[in-house]
């Protein structure tokens, strides 16, 4: 499914968070979302999975608008993993998972084989099998994590939408995640934090900075020093080795020794300091 993200602004508390930003994701593609705290990736996720109107601009899904189809028929083709997401404790993971199903579910229609095999199937991708019969309230964050990716893959959508999905997860299980993402080709944007996730396991990276669509292409094209280096605030060294991307990151120096930026921080202050007492 194609994703056209055409001119989205959005203002917040009458303030303007995202300015007309355009992106698209083709077919099948793994798009990462980046940017610093506050630039607008959730706000931008949130108009994508139907949570917040865009003041302005469409969101289109293989070509058709977002925001003017049946709400229905939007959640049977976005599935969505969001950040800090409410899940009811009390519930089975098999009986969580379930859920995933309803955008599928007519009023009175019961859960057919196809529903059972789906919801199976999600929950084994998902290394959940053990844990199907246990109470979600029990599980621990990581683990109620995947539950929740379980619920979104077993609605078998043609778009994912995840916001941070590898929070609370430990190495292996974001890895884990990431590749069982890549590996589903479906149309998938992600938020992600970590340029080394979004690297090594997005075919295009989109870079957020205060609202505006700073950068969208290939990581290796996008994630550069000068780029990383403008948009976060950080010195960054770019590895490329074999296949794989690493970024070495410090914060900027500012001072004229070069110096690491604790140290500036303190000479700053010691500085500050002496200045206050020779006043
Ligand atoms: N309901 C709201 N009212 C007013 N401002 C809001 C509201 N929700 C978010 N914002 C502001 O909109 C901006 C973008 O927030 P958003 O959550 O989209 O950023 P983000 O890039 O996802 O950040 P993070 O990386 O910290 O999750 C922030 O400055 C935030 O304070």
């Amino acid at each position: 499914m194609r994703l056209d993200i055409d001119a989205v602004s959005v203002a917040l508390g009458g303030r303007p968070v995202l300015h007309e930003v355009d992106l698209t994701v083709h077919p099948g593609q793994f798009t990462a979302l980046v940017g610093p705290n506050g630039s607008g990736k959730s706000t931008l996720l949130r108009a994508v999975y139907r949570a917040r109107r865009p003041d302005a601009g469409a969101v289109r899904l293989d070509g058709r608008d977002l925001w003017a189809m049946p709400a229905a028929e939007a959640a049977r083709h976005t599935g969505v993993l969001m950040q800090e997401q409410h899940t009811g404790f009390e519930f089975t993971v098999a009986e969580t998972v379930a859920l995933g199903r309803t955008p599928h579910l007519g009023l009175f229609d019961r859960f057919t084989r196809a529903d059972r095999a789906a919801v199976d199937e999600a929950v084994e991708r998902t290394g959940l099998t053990p844990y199907r019969d246990r109470r979600v309230g029990e599980l621990s964050g990581g683990e109620r994590q995947r539950v929740l990716l379980a619920r979104a893959l077993a609605q078998q959508p043609r778009l994912l939408v995840l916001d941070e999905p590898t929070n609370h997860l430990d190495i292996r299980h974001q890895l884990d995640i990431l590749e069982l993402v890549r590996d589903l080709g479906i149309t998938v944007l992600a938020a992600l934090h970590s340029l080394d996730l979004a690297a090594c396991y997005a075919d295009t990276v989109a870079v957020l900075r205060a609202g505006r669509l700073v950068g969208h292409g290939r990581p290796e094209e996008v994630l550069t020093p000068t780029a990383i280096a403008e948009v976060f605030d950080v010195d960054a060294t770019v590895h490329h080795d074999g296949g794989a991307t690493r970024f070495a990151l410090r914060p900027r120096c500012v001072c004229p020794e070069q110096l690491c930026h604790w140290s500036c921080r303190t000479r700053r202050a010691a500085a500050l300091t002496e200045t206050t007492d020779v006043r």
